[in-house]
């Protein structure tokens, strides 16, 4: 049992060691009894890494410390863990003499009895000049618990200005997720999305979580009155709000429906961890935490799954969730003495934890981004979507139009025309024939109108049926157009009886229609052996004044009927001009 020789600018490099060490199962040797063992040689190496594992009872550690100065020394000599029910310390000067007791510390009692101001045990120990001391301290825990039975050793000075950095390091921590809550409390307000709330209650819970299971909110918050039953309470509500927000991020329920009844299964081990703590019941948290523990991984497979579904940011929230696992898992390892306690394990968790937020965070941002991608992208869709339909029944309202236009002019010139010959009908003759004497009687122009009728044009039909008939009437008008000017109104009344409008003076008129007669009397009709000879008798009837057009056919019919009557082949026009006077007669 060699001493440790301490100096005094200890920087918690040396340990206490494990060399020697006791296991008292029941937890019930007093000192003397221990010391008994010790002089037994029952004191033995520590057989695990640090950790006790998990162990009834309590421990106990011998060693000795040496100062080799000629003056006094104060050694500050820090338990390495933040979890331990109960520390108690005695000392003697190396063999001489009777143990005296140099701390008795518990979590339980208020944080006023702490002989050093520090969030986990220190016990301080003063060594006279070149005094080798030996120190003996049981590491206590009521039921089944681990514990680290060694201690760093510490200047109290050094102790201090490494509690102060370690004080910055978590604090760094604790503001960073502070930010985050608020950040995700502002996107909820702002978005209206639970998700962002839960995200922020996870945020506030971590910092509450990891205050109270590092020893600050024994030492800030709760000085009078802590439990151990509080760290496994706020554990406990940590793992419900993460688990709570794993679901909702990854959307198990509609996706992954085993993976989900897994989480929810997990949510209730959690829910009966938060009994076990507020009601103490220390057996069965130990138990709910090692299942919570064990069952952690399921969410990083849940995230894989919905990543593999097509939720990219899945595969951050498994990465996320991944470094916490393996924070919690070093944790585990290292509290039940497979690896060795050291600065980096007993901050990997804690860290991880902040890691674990930070990109869920960036995960979340991500997700956002694709919502509000997915949102954009779908409105664009719709627009365009919505600008083709507009843009097709444009083309579609102008071809309907443009036929609906067709269809009216259409029905306007048949309405205006004659079917067979298409030249105009009855009824538009006598309208535009009307207007077009109004016209001529206004510039004070003289105009005739001509009633022509075919000769014998029964006989055609009767000798070459009715479609020649229709087509000797065709070829007819055809032949008046083209002698006529576009200005002159011509139409047929009925039948075979046809009449045209001219603004001429008597003369040039009866010229006119001579001509007119000519060609019709030119128009051959191939019919058979012997071509048959058409012919019409053509009336006509003159005005200069204020007559109408009914005026000027009821004459001109006349002289078509003289026409008729003389021989046919042949134009009769009416005596004179009709005046006024003729008309009201
Ligand atoms: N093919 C054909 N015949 C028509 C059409 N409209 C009337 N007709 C015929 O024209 C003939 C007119 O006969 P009528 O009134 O006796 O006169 P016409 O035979 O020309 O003898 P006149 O006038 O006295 O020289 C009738 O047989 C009608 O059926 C038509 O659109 N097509």
């Amino acid at each position: 049992n060699t001493p440790i020789k301490v100096g005094e600018n200890e920087r918690g490099d040396q340990k206490t060691g494990h060399a020697r060490v006791l296991h008292d199962s029941r937890g019930d040797l007093d000192l003397e009894q221990v010391l008994l063992a010790l002089k037994a040689g029952e004191f033995g190496p520590l057989a695990s890494a640090g950790s006790t594992g998990l162990k009834t009872g309590a421990y106990w550690s011998h060693f000795q410390l040496r100062n080799p100065l000629p003056r006094a020394l104060t050694l500050h000599l820090e338990y390495v863990d933040h979890q331990l029910i109960q520390l108690d310390a005695f000392s003697r000067p190396l063999g001489d003499g009777d143990f005296t007791g140099v701390a008795s510390l518990s979590m339980e009692r208020p944080f006023s009895h702490r002989l050093v101001e520090h969030n986990r045990f220190v016990v301080p120990v003063t060594l006279a000049g070149n005094e080798t001391r030996e120190v003996l301290i049981r590491f206590g825990s009521r039921e089944s618990g681990y514990a680290f039975p060694s201690m760093r050793i510490w200047s109290p000075e050094q102790l201090e200005a490494q509690q102060l950095r370690e004080t910055t390091l978590v604090g760094f921590l604790f503001g960073g997720f502070f930010l985050m809550a608020i950040f995700a409390l502002i996107a909820g307000v702002v978005s209206g999305k639970v998700l962002f709330f839960v995200y922020s209650l996870y945020a506030l819970s971590k910092i509450s979580c990891w205050a109270t299971i590092l020893g600050y909110t024994h030492q800030f918050f709760l000085r009078d009155q802590f439990h151990w039953s509080l760290m496994s309470s706020s554990g406990a509500l940590t793992i419900l709000l993460g688990l709570t927000f794993a679901r909702m991020f990854l959307q198990t329920r509609q996706y992954t429906r085993r993976l989900d009844y897994v989480i929810l299964f997990m949510t209730a081990n959690a829910g009966l961890l938060l009994v076990a703590a507020v009601f103490q019941i220390k057996i069965l948290a130990l138990v709910t935490i090692t299942l919570a523990l064990l069952l952690y991984p399921v969410v990083i497979v849940a995230g894989l799954v919905r990543w593999r579904q097509g939720q990219t940011e899945a595969a951050f929230f498994s990465l996320a969730w991944s470094f916490l696992v393996m924070g919690l898992f070093l944790q585990a390892f290292r509290d039940l003495g497979l690896v060795e306690h050291t600065l980096f394990n007993y901050y990997w968790p804690p860290v991880a934890s902040f890691s674990e937020m930070l990109t869920i965070m960036f995960a979340m941002g991500f997700q956002m981004r694709r919502v509000y991608q997915d949102k954009k992208s779908t409105e664009r869709q719709y627009r365009e979507h919505l600008e083709l339909s507009k843009s097709r029944l444009e083309a579609e309202v102008r071809v309907r139009t443009r036929e609906l236009e067709q269809a009216k002019r259409a029905a306007e010139l048949e309405a205006r025309t004659d079917p067979l010959t298409g030249i105009l009908n009855r009824r538009s003759f006598l309208h535009d024939a009307s207007l077009r004497l109004k016209l001529a009687q206004r510039k004070q122009k003289a105009s005739c109108l001509f009633m022509i009728d075919l000769d014998h044009f029964k006989r055609i039909n009767d000798t070459c049926g009715h479609s020649t008939g229709d087509a000797v009437l065709c070829q007819f008008t055809d032949t008046i157009r083209q002698s006529i000017r576009a200005t002159d109104v011509f139409g047929r009344l009925g039948g075979e009886e046809f009449a045209l409008l001219v603004e001429e003076p008597r003369d040039s008129a009866h010229a006119l229609a001579e001509r007119l007669r000519n060609d019709i009397a030119g128009i051959e009709i191939l019919t058979g052996d012997k071509p048959l000879m058409l012919t019409a008798s053509i009336g006509l009837a003159f005005t200069e004044g204020e007559a109408t057009i009914e005026d000027l056919l009821m004459l001109a019919d006349g002289a078509m009927y003289q026409a008729k009557m003389d021989g046919r082949n042949r134009v009769v026009g009416t005596q004179g001009y009709i005046r006024i006077d003729d008309c009201l007669r």
